[in-house]
């Protein structure tokens, strides 16, 4: 038996991490448990897609703490070890062994996996997928000077995968079902810069591509099927078609899971002392004011403090904009704000997309919802602070590069 202020964090991943983290910061000094699946303790996957894939990172460097970080804060890892259920009324959490473990609060972070691709012969060996970081290192070693890799989704991770083969000397087709890669998440005008740099680079970029099945000969990938009945060669497959929230748990323990698990600003689910942070959280967003679920890395990095705040009992408000950021070959990117199909009527451009170095804003009337910074530095927070001050602005001066980005802010 625990003792009654035990704190349990359910999930391995980098919002697990820092939770653990903020909870000894903000003052939680009962026991705190951190349960994983995952052998590795808690590391943060952006550099499986980019720097530990191009093996210019090394593995030390991808854990969101030191190894004895965890003992020195006297934060109990269980690792190797999945929570089977959640029972909310007698509050305690069932482990894979048949352990029951009591808590007083309990924070979800079981973040996401990759939906499967479901056609005929998906199941072969070399169909890869990326999530963990031994998934980063079985396409690192596909990633061989002329290999065959045909990546299947033109989305952050397919566009991300294709860029470590095509810089590893591999032949690289990436399927993607939509007209344009990113185009849902990006829009027509800034997708297309995406696509003219990997098509720049050497990609093999198939648009409205339908996969129909996969071959193989003695159990191994040797290509695919399209629709059209074309067939291409591959040495690897590498799926990237979206994710799903780990919403099981919290399904079979009856919390409020539409999209993710319900919470409101706080981060509380729809069960007393229970909290949810990370992917996997459906959060009501104030400022935006609505539901969101970010699956990115700094939704992870910073909703735990929000989350850890909650628990302990203290008034905090989770209300950052979203914000993501990529690498591919020579551009590096950051996002920031919200600006889903329709939240916006036009994209004012500030620079040379065809340079691949630009701002970019979406725009609501006369106000930024959302901006993307391409090969351009130390501008992103100023970006925020327009979209958080709500000004009104004009095109033209968005536009123009000769017009400092702060003068666009109110004055205080
Ligand atoms: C290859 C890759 C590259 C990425 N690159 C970027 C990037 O460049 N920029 C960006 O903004 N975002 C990026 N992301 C997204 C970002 O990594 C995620 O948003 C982030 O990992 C979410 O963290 P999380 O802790 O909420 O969930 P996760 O990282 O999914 O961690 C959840 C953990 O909980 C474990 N778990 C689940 N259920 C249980 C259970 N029942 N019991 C015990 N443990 C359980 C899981 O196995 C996992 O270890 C990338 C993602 C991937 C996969
Ligand atoms: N830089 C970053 O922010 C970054 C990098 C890597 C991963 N991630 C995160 O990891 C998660 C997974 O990334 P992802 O790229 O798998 O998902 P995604 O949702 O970003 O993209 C999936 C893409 O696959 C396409 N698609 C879906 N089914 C298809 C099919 N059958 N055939 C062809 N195309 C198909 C979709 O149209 C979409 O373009 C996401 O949450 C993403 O945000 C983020």
């Amino acid at each position: 038996m625990s003792p009654a202020n035990t704190f349990v964090i359910v999930g391995g991943g980098l919002a697990a991490g820092k939770a653990a983290e903020e909870l000894r910061a903000h003052g939680h000094d009962g026991p705190l448990l951190l349960i994983g699946d995952e052998r590795e303790r808690p590391y943060i996957r952006p550099p499986l897609s980019k720097g530990y894939l191009l093996g210019k990172e090394d593995r030390e460097s991808i854990h969101v703490h030191p190894e004895g970080w965890y003992r020195e804060h006297g934060v109990d890892l269980l690792l190797g070890t999945s929570v089977t259920s959640v029972d909310g009324q007698a509050k305690e959490v069932t482990l894979d062994d048949g352990r029951r473990v009591p808590y007083a609060k309990l924070l979800l972070a079981t973040g996401s996996s990759p939906r499967r691709l479901s056609v005929p012969g998906a199941d072969l060996d070399n169909v890869l997928y990326l999530r963990r970081v031994g998934d980063s290192e079985r396409l690192k070693s596909a990633f061989t000077e002329g290999a065959r890799i045909v990546v299947v989704g033109g989305g952050w991770i397919g566009l991300e995968t294709a860029a470590a083969a095509r810089t590893a000397g591999a032949e690289v087709t990436v399927l993607e079902h939509a007209e344009l890669p990113l185009l849902r998440v990006l829009g027509r005008e800034a997708a297309e810069v995406f696509a003219g740099l990997h098509r720049d680079h050497g990609v093999d970029l198939r648009p409205h591509a339908e996969i129909q099945r996969v071959t193989g000969t003695g159990g191994r990938v040797d290509g695919v099927v399209l629709a059209d009945g074309s067939h291409l060669p591959a040495d690897a497959v590498v799926v990237g078609v979206g994710i799903t929230p780990n919403v099981r748990l919290a399904e079979e323990a009856g919390l409020e899971v539409r999209n993710g698990i319900v919470t409101d600003e706080h981060l509380r689910t729809s069960v007393a002392d229970i909290h949810a942070a990370g992917d996997v959280a459906n959060a009501y967003h104030p400022r935006l004011g609505r539901h969101l679920r970010v699956e990115h890395w700094a939704n992870a990095l910073h909703q735990p403090r929000t989350a850890a705040l909650s628990m302990l009992g203290k008034d905090a408000v989770y209300d950052r904009l979203p914000y993501f950021y990529t690498d591919q070959y020579d551009l590096g990117m950051e996002y920031t704000g919200y600006a889903e199909p329709g939240g916006y009527d036009r994209v004012v451009f500030r620079g040379a997309p065809d340079e691949r170095r630009f701002i970019a804003f979406w725009m609501s009337g006369n106000r930024v919802v959302a901006g993307m910074s391409v090969n351009v530095w130390d501008v992103i927070d100023t970006i925020r602070s327009l979209i958080e001050s709500g000004a009104e602005t004009d095109d033209a001066v968005l536009s123009d590069p000769a017009v400092p980005l702060e003068s666009l802010l109110p004055r205080v």
